[in-house]
Protein backbone atom coordinates (compact mmCIF):
# COMPACT_ATOMS: atom_id res chain seq x y z
CA UNK A 1 0.00 0.00 0.00
CA UNK A 2 1.49 3.33 -0.65
CA UNK A 3 -0.38 6.74 -0.32
CA UNK A 4 -3.02 7.37 -3.04
CA UNK A 5 -1.28 9.90 -5.23
CA UNK A 6 -3.76 10.44 -7.73
CA UNK A 7 -2.82 12.59 -11.28
CA UNK A 8 -5.00 15.18 -9.75
CA UNK A 9 -2.17 15.37 -6.79
CA UNK A 10 0.68 14.89 -9.50
CA UNK A 11 -1.20 17.76 -11.31
CA UNK A 12 -1.45 20.33 -8.29
CA UNK A 13 1.89 19.84 -7.05
CA UNK A 14 3.56 20.10 -10.57
CA UNK A 15 0.84 23.35 -11.47
CA UNK A 16 1.75 26.47 -9.02
CA UNK A 17 3.19 29.75 -9.87
CA UNK A 18 6.51 29.55 -11.72
CA UNK A 19 9.51 31.02 -10.29
CA UNK A 20 9.83 33.06 -12.66
CA UNK A 21 7.05 35.31 -11.80
CA UNK A 22 8.98 35.88 -8.70
CA UNK A 23 12.28 37.14 -9.51
CA UNK A 24 13.76 37.20 -6.05
CA UNK A 25 12.51 33.81 -5.52
CA UNK A 26 16.38 33.02 -5.71
CA UNK A 27 17.70 35.74 -3.48
CA UNK A 28 18.72 35.62 -0.10
CA UNK A 29 16.25 38.19 1.09
CA UNK A 30 13.21 35.90 -0.36
CA UNK A 31 11.83 34.76 2.97
CA UNK A 32 10.15 31.13 2.10
CA UNK A 33 8.04 30.98 5.20
CA UNK A 34 5.65 32.97 3.27
CA UNK A 35 4.73 30.83 0.58
CA UNK A 36 1.35 28.89 0.95
CA UNK A 37 1.82 25.80 2.57
CA UNK A 38 -0.17 23.91 -0.14
CA UNK A 39 1.84 25.12 -3.16
CA UNK A 40 4.96 24.49 -0.83
CA UNK A 41 5.36 20.47 -2.88
CA UNK A 42 5.17 22.31 -5.91
CA UNK A 43 7.86 24.98 -5.53
CA UNK A 44 10.29 21.58 -3.92
CA UNK A 45 9.49 20.27 -7.33
CA UNK A 46 10.51 23.42 -9.39
CA UNK A 47 13.87 24.45 -6.98
CA UNK A 48 15.05 20.26 -8.33
CA UNK A 49 14.14 20.86 -11.85
CA UNK A 50 16.33 24.21 -11.49
CA UNK A 51 18.57 23.14 -10.05
CA UNK A 52 18.93 20.11 -12.75
CA UNK A 53 18.45 17.57 -10.56
CA UNK A 54 15.81 15.91 -12.73
CA UNK A 55 18.13 15.25 -15.61
CA UNK A 56 20.94 14.85 -14.25
CA UNK A 57 19.47 11.35 -12.33
CA UNK A 58 16.61 11.02 -14.73
CA UNK A 59 14.10 11.33 -11.20
CA UNK A 60 10.60 9.98 -11.96
CA UNK A 61 8.04 13.30 -11.66
CA UNK A 62 5.38 10.78 -9.79
CA UNK A 63 7.92 8.41 -7.43
CA UNK A 64 9.35 12.48 -6.82
CA UNK A 65 5.79 14.11 -5.79
CA UNK A 66 4.91 10.85 -4.20
CA UNK A 67 8.14 11.26 -1.62
CA UNK A 68 7.98 15.06 -1.53
CA UNK A 69 3.97 14.28 -0.29
CA UNK A 70 5.35 11.77 2.15
CA UNK A 71 7.96 13.70 3.50
CA UNK A 72 5.47 16.65 4.06
CA UNK A 73 3.58 14.39 5.87
CA UNK A 74 6.02 13.09 7.99
CA UNK A 75 6.44 16.22 9.78
CA UNK A 76 4.50 16.98 12.90
CA UNK A 77 2.19 19.70 13.69
CA UNK A 78 4.17 21.20 16.62
CA UNK A 79 5.43 24.88 16.39
CA UNK A 80 8.29 25.17 15.15
CA UNK A 81 10.35 21.57 13.77
CA UNK A 82 7.41 21.44 11.43
CA UNK A 83 6.99 21.00 7.60
CA UNK A 84 7.64 25.22 7.10
CA UNK A 85 10.66 24.51 8.92
CA UNK A 86 11.91 21.81 6.53
CA UNK A 87 10.61 24.06 3.85
CA UNK A 88 12.86 26.92 4.85
CA UNK A 89 16.15 25.35 5.26
CA UNK A 90 15.53 23.05 2.01
CA UNK A 91 15.17 26.84 -0.01
CA UNK A 92 18.46 28.22 1.77
CA UNK A 93 19.84 25.02 0.39
CA UNK A 94 18.80 25.73 -3.10
CA UNK A 95 19.83 29.61 -2.37
CA UNK A 96 23.18 28.40 -1.36
CA UNK A 97 23.36 25.99 -4.69
CA UNK A 98 22.88 28.97 -6.84
CA UNK A 99 24.31 31.90 -5.41
CA UNK A 100 27.44 30.30 -4.02
CA UNK A 101 27.65 28.23 -7.82
CA UNK A 102 28.91 25.36 -5.47
CA UNK A 103 28.75 22.49 -8.15
CA UNK A 104 29.40 25.40 -11.02
CA UNK A 105 32.82 25.76 -8.86
CA UNK A 106 33.60 22.78 -8.12
CA UNK A 107 32.37 22.71 -4.09
CA UNK A 108 29.88 20.31 -4.38
CA UNK A 109 29.54 17.53 -7.48
CA UNK A 110 25.66 17.20 -8.68
CA UNK A 111 25.55 14.28 -6.03
CA UNK A 112 26.70 15.90 -2.94
CA UNK A 113 24.07 18.89 -3.86
CA UNK A 114 21.31 16.18 -4.58
CA UNK A 115 22.24 14.81 -0.88
CA UNK A 116 22.35 18.29 0.76
CA UNK A 117 18.78 20.00 -0.73
CA UNK A 118 17.05 15.98 0.56
CA UNK A 119 18.81 16.26 3.60
CA UNK A 120 17.27 19.34 4.11
CA UNK A 121 14.58 18.89 3.34
CA UNK A 122 14.35 15.38 5.84
CA UNK A 123 16.50 16.68 8.68
CA UNK A 124 13.75 16.81 11.16
CA UNK A 125 11.02 14.49 10.03
CA UNK A 126 8.95 13.24 13.03
CA UNK A 127 10.26 16.20 15.68
CA UNK A 128 8.33 15.73 18.47
CA UNK A 129 9.10 19.59 19.49
CA UNK A 130 11.86 18.82 22.32
CA UNK A 131 15.22 18.45 22.54
CA UNK A 132 17.89 15.59 22.54
CA UNK A 133 18.43 16.01 26.18
CA UNK A 134 14.37 16.29 26.57
CA UNK A 135 15.02 12.18 25.16
CA UNK A 136 17.07 11.44 28.02
CA UNK A 137 15.47 13.02 30.78
CA UNK A 138 11.65 11.41 29.76
CA UNK A 139 13.29 7.97 29.02
CA UNK A 140 11.91 8.05 25.41
CA UNK A 141 12.05 5.40 23.18
CA UNK A 142 14.19 7.14 20.80
CA UNK A 143 16.41 7.64 23.89
CA UNK A 144 16.53 3.78 24.13
CA UNK A 145 17.17 2.99 20.25
CA UNK A 146 20.02 5.74 19.67
CA UNK A 147 21.00 7.22 23.49
CA UNK A 148 24.36 4.93 23.23
CA UNK A 149 25.62 6.81 19.86
CA UNK A 150 24.00 10.46 20.83
CA UNK A 151 22.28 12.88 18.31
CA UNK A 152 19.14 10.57 19.53
CA UNK A 153 16.68 12.67 17.26
CA UNK A 154 19.30 13.02 14.30
CA UNK A 155 19.23 9.46 14.56
CA UNK A 156 15.78 9.37 14.28
CA UNK A 157 14.91 11.89 11.48
CA UNK A 158 17.83 9.85 9.84
CA UNK A 159 15.84 6.59 9.90
CA UNK A 160 12.44 8.52 9.39
CA UNK A 161 14.24 9.47 5.75
CA UNK A 162 15.60 6.11 5.02
CA UNK A 163 12.02 4.35 5.85
CA UNK A 164 10.57 7.03 3.71
CA UNK A 165 12.48 6.22 0.75
CA UNK A 166 11.58 2.60 1.01
CA UNK A 167 8.49 2.96 0.92
CA UNK A 168 6.68 1.83 -2.31
CA UNK A 169 6.50 4.08 -5.15
CA UNK A 170 8.53 7.01 -3.21
CA UNK A 171 12.35 6.13 -3.99
CA UNK A 172 13.40 8.74 -6.69
CA UNK A 173 17.02 7.47 -5.83
CA UNK A 174 16.28 4.12 -8.05
CA UNK A 175 17.59 5.81 -10.92
CA UNK A 176 20.77 6.39 -9.44
CA UNK A 177 23.69 4.22 -10.31
CA UNK A 178 24.51 1.47 -7.18
CA UNK A 179 27.37 3.66 -6.90
CA UNK A 180 25.93 6.93 -6.67
CA UNK A 181 23.19 5.08 -4.76
CA UNK A 182 25.34 4.34 -1.78
CA UNK A 183 27.36 7.60 -2.41
CA UNK A 184 24.08 9.60 -1.51
CA UNK A 185 22.71 7.84 1.48
CA UNK A 186 26.35 7.88 2.93
CA UNK A 187 26.14 11.91 2.99
CA UNK A 188 22.70 11.99 3.56
CA UNK A 189 23.78 10.37 6.93
CA UNK A 190 26.38 12.16 7.53
CA UNK A 191 24.35 15.63 6.63
CA UNK A 192 21.49 14.65 8.73
CA UNK A 193 23.42 13.74 11.42
CA UNK A 194 25.56 17.54 11.26
CA UNK A 195 22.38 19.33 12.09
CA UNK A 196 23.18 18.48 15.77
CA UNK A 197 23.95 21.73 17.00
CA UNK A 198 26.28 20.11 19.96
CA UNK A 199 28.00 18.22 17.01
CA UNK A 200 28.41 21.94 15.28
CA UNK A 201 30.09 22.91 18.52
CA UNK A 202 32.54 20.43 18.36
CA UNK A 203 33.99 21.07 15.05
CA UNK A 204 33.30 24.32 14.81
CA UNK A 205 37.06 25.47 15.40
CA UNK A 206 37.90 23.21 12.57
CA UNK A 207 35.73 24.80 10.29
CA UNK A 208 37.42 28.21 11.72
CA UNK A 209 41.02 27.08 10.84
CA UNK A 210 40.24 25.87 7.80
CA UNK A 211 38.07 28.67 5.85
CA UNK A 212 41.04 30.37 7.41
CA UNK A 213 44.02 28.50 6.14
CA UNK A 214 42.02 28.70 2.36
CA UNK A 215 39.53 25.77 1.61
CA UNK A 216 40.88 23.06 0.00
CA UNK A 217 38.09 21.32 -2.45
CA UNK A 218 40.38 18.26 -3.09
CA UNK A 219 40.59 17.19 1.00
CA UNK A 220 37.74 14.39 1.88
CA UNK A 221 38.00 16.32 5.52
CA UNK A 222 37.72 20.04 3.72
CA UNK A 223 34.25 19.03 1.85
CA UNK A 224 32.98 16.99 5.45
CA UNK A 225 33.60 19.65 7.49
CA UNK A 226 32.31 22.21 4.28
CA UNK A 227 28.78 20.40 3.69
CA UNK A 228 28.15 20.49 7.57
CA UNK A 229 28.96 24.24 7.84
CA UNK A 230 26.27 24.89 5.38
CA UNK A 231 23.84 21.90 6.90
CA UNK A 232 23.81 24.38 10.40
CA UNK A 233 23.78 27.32 8.15
CA UNK A 234 20.39 25.76 5.96
CA UNK A 235 18.62 24.64 9.65
CA UNK A 236 19.85 28.75 11.31
CA UNK A 237 18.84 30.48 7.75
CA UNK A 238 15.52 31.86 9.54
CA UNK A 239 18.19 34.26 11.81
CA UNK A 240 19.90 35.85 8.12
CA UNK A 241 15.91 37.12 7.09
CA UNK A 242 14.40 40.70 8.38
CA UNK A 243 13.19 41.28 11.83
CA UNK A 244 9.83 40.98 11.16
CA UNK A 245 10.37 37.54 9.89
CA UNK A 246 13.07 36.56 12.92
CA UNK A 247 10.23 37.88 15.51
CA UNK A 248 7.74 35.38 14.04
CA UNK A 249 10.04 32.29 14.08
CA UNK A 250 11.19 33.77 18.03
CA UNK A 251 7.55 33.19 18.64
CA UNK A 252 7.44 29.68 16.97
CA UNK A 253 10.65 28.31 18.98
CA UNK A 254 10.08 29.48 22.40
CA UNK A 255 6.06 28.37 21.93
CA UNK A 256 8.14 24.92 22.03
CA UNK A 257 10.17 25.73 23.90
CA UNK A 258 7.90 26.63 26.66
CA UNK A 259 5.95 23.52 25.93
CA UNK A 260 8.58 21.05 26.74
CA UNK A 261 9.30 23.36 30.22
CA UNK A 262 5.31 22.90 31.19
CA UNK A 263 5.71 19.33 30.36
CA UNK A 264 9.29 18.95 32.62
CA UNK A 265 7.48 20.65 35.27
CA UNK A 266 4.84 18.05 35.19
CA UNK A 267 7.26 15.34 35.38
CA UNK A 268 8.81 16.89 38.92
CA UNK A 269 11.50 18.08 36.87
CA UNK A 270 13.41 22.05 36.69
CA UNK A 271 13.32 23.14 33.42
CA UNK A 272 16.19 24.68 31.93
CA UNK A 273 15.58 28.79 32.09
CA UNK A 274 14.99 29.21 28.39
CA UNK A 275 12.54 26.48 28.43
CA UNK A 276 11.04 27.81 31.48
CA UNK A 277 8.01 30.70 30.28
CA UNK A 278 8.14 32.11 33.48
CA UNK A 279 11.54 32.80 33.82
CA UNK A 280 13.17 33.32 30.15
CA UNK A 281 14.70 36.33 29.31
CA UNK A 282 13.76 36.22 25.51
CA UNK A 283 16.16 39.17 24.28
CA UNK A 284 18.84 38.02 26.19
CA UNK A 285 18.56 34.96 25.48
CA UNK A 286 18.70 35.67 21.84
CA UNK A 287 21.22 37.79 21.75
CA UNK A 288 23.65 35.08 23.30
CA UNK A 289 22.61 32.62 20.83
CA UNK A 290 22.76 35.28 17.27
CA UNK A 291 26.33 36.20 18.64
CA UNK A 292 27.74 33.46 20.40
CA UNK A 293 26.45 30.70 18.00
CA UNK A 294 24.59 32.39 14.99
CA UNK A 295 26.96 35.18 13.50
CA UNK A 296 30.32 32.78 13.97
CA UNK A 297 28.83 30.22 11.84
CA UNK A 298 27.60 32.36 8.94
CA UNK A 299 30.73 34.31 9.25
CA UNK A 300 32.95 31.05 8.21
CA UNK A 301 30.80 30.57 5.68
CA UNK A 302 31.58 34.27 4.29
CA UNK A 303 35.09 33.75 4.75
CA UNK A 304 35.28 30.73 2.03
CA UNK A 305 31.84 32.84 -0.02
CA UNK A 306 32.23 36.40 0.05
CA UNK A 307 28.56 36.66 -1.29
CA UNK A 308 27.49 35.46 2.57
CA UNK A 309 28.47 38.96 3.87
CA UNK A 310 24.91 39.94 3.14
CA UNK A 311 23.58 37.05 5.35
CA UNK A 312 26.18 38.21 8.07
CA UNK A 313 24.48 41.62 8.11
CA UNK A 314 21.41 40.05 7.99
CA UNK A 315 22.36 38.96 11.39
CA UNK A 316 24.26 41.85 13.18
CA UNK A 317 20.70 43.83 11.94
CA UNK A 318 18.70 41.28 13.88
CA UNK A 319 21.25 41.93 17.02
CA UNK A 320 20.54 45.48 16.85
CA UNK A 321 16.57 44.74 17.33
CA UNK A 322 16.88 42.57 20.20
CA UNK A 323 19.18 45.25 21.89
CA UNK A 324 17.12 47.82 21.27
CA UNK A 325 13.52 45.77 21.79
CA UNK A 326 15.49 44.42 24.92
CA UNK A 327 14.49 47.98 26.60
CA UNK A 328 10.89 46.97 25.58
CA UNK A 329 10.74 44.20 27.71
CA UNK A 330 12.02 45.45 30.45
CA UNK A 331 9.22 48.45 30.52
CA UNK A 332 6.65 45.46 30.27
CA UNK A 333 8.57 43.13 33.26
CA UNK A 334 8.44 45.78 35.67
CA UNK A 335 4.43 46.07 34.79
CA UNK A 336 4.64 41.92 35.66
CA UNK A 337 4.49 40.69 32.04
CA UNK A 338 6.50 37.36 31.02
CA UNK A 339 9.03 37.95 27.79
CA UNK A 340 7.21 35.65 26.00
CA UNK A 341 3.57 38.17 26.40
CA UNK A 342 5.69 41.28 25.33
CA UNK A 343 7.16 38.71 22.21
CA UNK A 344 3.57 38.20 20.81
CA UNK A 345 1.96 41.05 21.73
CA UNK A 346 4.61 43.55 20.32
CA UNK A 347 3.50 45.52 17.40
C1 LIG B 1 20.90 23.68 14.46
O1 LIG B 1 20.13 22.87 15.34
C2 LIG B 1 19.12 23.49 16.03
C3 LIG B 1 18.33 22.65 16.81
C4 LIG B 1 17.27 23.20 17.53
C5 LIG B 1 17.01 24.57 17.44
CL1 LIG B 1 15.66 25.23 18.31
C6 LIG B 1 17.82 25.41 16.68
C7 LIG B 1 17.54 26.84 16.57
N1 LIG B 1 17.12 27.38 15.43
N2 LIG B 1 16.91 28.68 15.62
C8 LIG B 1 17.21 28.94 16.92
C9 LIG B 1 17.13 30.15 17.64
C10 LIG B 1 16.67 31.40 16.98
N3 LIG B 1 17.46 30.17 18.93
C11 LIG B 1 17.90 29.06 19.56
C12 LIG B 1 18.28 29.11 20.92
C13 LIG B 1 18.76 27.97 21.56
C14 LIG B 1 18.88 26.79 20.84
C15 LIG B 1 19.40 25.53 21.46
O2 LIG B 1 19.27 24.50 20.86
N4 LIG B 1 20.06 25.61 22.60
C16 LIG B 1 20.65 24.38 23.20
C17 LIG B 1 19.67 23.63 24.12
C18 LIG B 1 18.34 23.36 23.43
C19 LIG B 1 20.33 22.32 24.48
C20 LIG B 1 18.48 26.71 19.50
C21 LIG B 1 18.00 27.83 18.86
N5 LIG B 1 17.61 27.80 17.52
C22 LIG B 1 18.87 24.86 15.96
MG1 LIG C 1 17.11 19.10 14.10
ZN1 LIG D 1 16.03 21.98 11.84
Amino acid sequence: YHMQVSRQDVLDVTMCPSQHEMPHFSKFSFTPRNILLKESPCFVLKMMQDLGFIDTFRIKQDILVRFILYVRKGYRDVPYHNWSHAFSVAHFAYLALKNFELVEKGYFTQLEALAYFISCLCHDIDHRGTTNSFQQQSNSVLASLYSSEGSVMERHHLSQTICTLNTEGCNFLESLSKDDYVKCLDLIKDMILATDLASHYKIHSRQLTLAQEGYDKTQPEHRYYLASLLMTCADLSDQTKDWAETKKVAQLIYAEFFAQGDLEKKMGKTPANMMDREKASIPDHQLEFLTQCCICIFRILATIFPHAKVLVDAIKQNILCWESSKRIFEKFKLEGKTSYEVLVSEE
